[in-house]
């Protein structure tokens, strides 16, 4: 089985903002992104790119993933940006905005131009309408390995602006294209983060918003404040009695006398190989959360 790396929380943070980047390297978030588009004033754009540029190089970062947010091509920001940030290396780069698979062609040029090193990853946003029409073949572009194409993040926010879908309690207007993205990610072997909760004040939002994520099947949630950390953690983490029944199933495979089997009862319930395979990645999801120390 290939190296899972939980993903349960990933906390946004913008560029300008050198006291969120100082607390990044001390937050039990798995994920940090350090953000030079939406959450950065144009005026304040390239001294930000340089902070955070400034901010990789000094590291610190680990055990967490450290992600940064470019500004898309078409911008007067994106090239520069993505020639600095490639330089600096973090885990991954995130592009916003991305419609097409040759956005995702187009960035890893660059990349390639830029000598990154193969560690860095590119992480899409999903978060246009085309992006929802085409995701499919975005996500496809993981195949060509120079996109680097590791994950998706959707960007609910954006793409309430583009169709004009309210963001309501339940998110009924957003599931079809959640479970759209979700279907691409999954098809295509790559990674896939829940949409931001804005509301920072309402903690029973935040965590029905991060369970019905999980149910649907997502790695994790992107989040904008530290106190969402604990609850995107909890979530997307198996309780103690999935992993022990997780347990149960794994090792009920393993016995001699079901080597040949496909379907056996186990305390009164069909259990297949497909839920031995299911338990295994718990079991593994569990044994990484239990390396992080938390
Ligand atoms: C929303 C905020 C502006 C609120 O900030 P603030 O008023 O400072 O909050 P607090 O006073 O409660 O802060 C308490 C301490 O925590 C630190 N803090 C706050 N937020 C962060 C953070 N995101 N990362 C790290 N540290 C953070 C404060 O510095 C305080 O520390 P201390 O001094 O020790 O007390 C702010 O939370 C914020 O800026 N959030 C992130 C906003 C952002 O990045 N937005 C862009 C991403 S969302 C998006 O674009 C989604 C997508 O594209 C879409 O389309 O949907
Ligand atoms: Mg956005």
């Amino acid at each position: 089985m290939t190296e899972i790396r939980p993903r349960r929380s990933a906390l946004y943070m913008p560029g300008s903002n050198a006291r969120a980047l100082e607390k990044a390297r001390t937050l039990p978030a798995d994920v940090v992104i350090l953000d030079l588009e939406d959450s950065v004033a144009p005026e304040a754009k390239t001294e930000a790119r340089a902070q955070v540029c400034a901010a990789l190089r000094q590291g610190g970062f680990a055990p967490r993933e450290v992600v940064v947010r470019v500004n898309a091509l078409d911008t007067p920001w994106g090239e520069e940006d993505l020639a600095a940030v490639a330089a600096a290396a973090p885990d991954a780069i995130l592009v916003p905005k991305v419609s097409s698979p040759e956005t995702l062609a187009a960035v890893g040029l660059r990349l390639r131009r830029a000598r990154a090193p193969e560690r860095v990853r590119v992480w899409a946003m999903i978060e246009t309408a085309h992006a929802i029409l085409r995701a499919d073949a975005i996500a496809g572009a993981a195949h060509d390995v120079d996109t680097r194409l590791d994950c998706f993040v959707l960007g609910l926010n954006d793409l309430a602006r583009e169709t004009r879908a309210r963001l309501v309690p339940g998110r009924a207007p957003m599931l079809p294209w959640m479970a759209t993205a979700l279907a691409a990610a999954r098809a295509n072997g790559i990674d896939i983060l829940d949409g931001v909760c804005n509301d920072l004040s309402d903690a029973a939002a935040l965590r029905a918003e991060c369970v019905q994520a999980r149910d649907c099947g997502f790695d994790g949630k992107t989040l904008i404040h530290p106190n969402q950390i604990g609850t995107a953690n909890e979530i997307f983490s198996p309780t103690p009695e999935e992993v022990s029944e997780a347990r149960i199933v794994a090792e009920a495979f393993e016995k001699p006398e079901n080597a040949r089997k496909g379907a056996i009862a186990l305390g009164g319930r069909m259990v297949e190989r497909l839920h031995a395979d299911m338990a295994r990645r718990v079991l593994g999801l569990a044994r990484a959360i239990e390396a992080r120390g938390s």
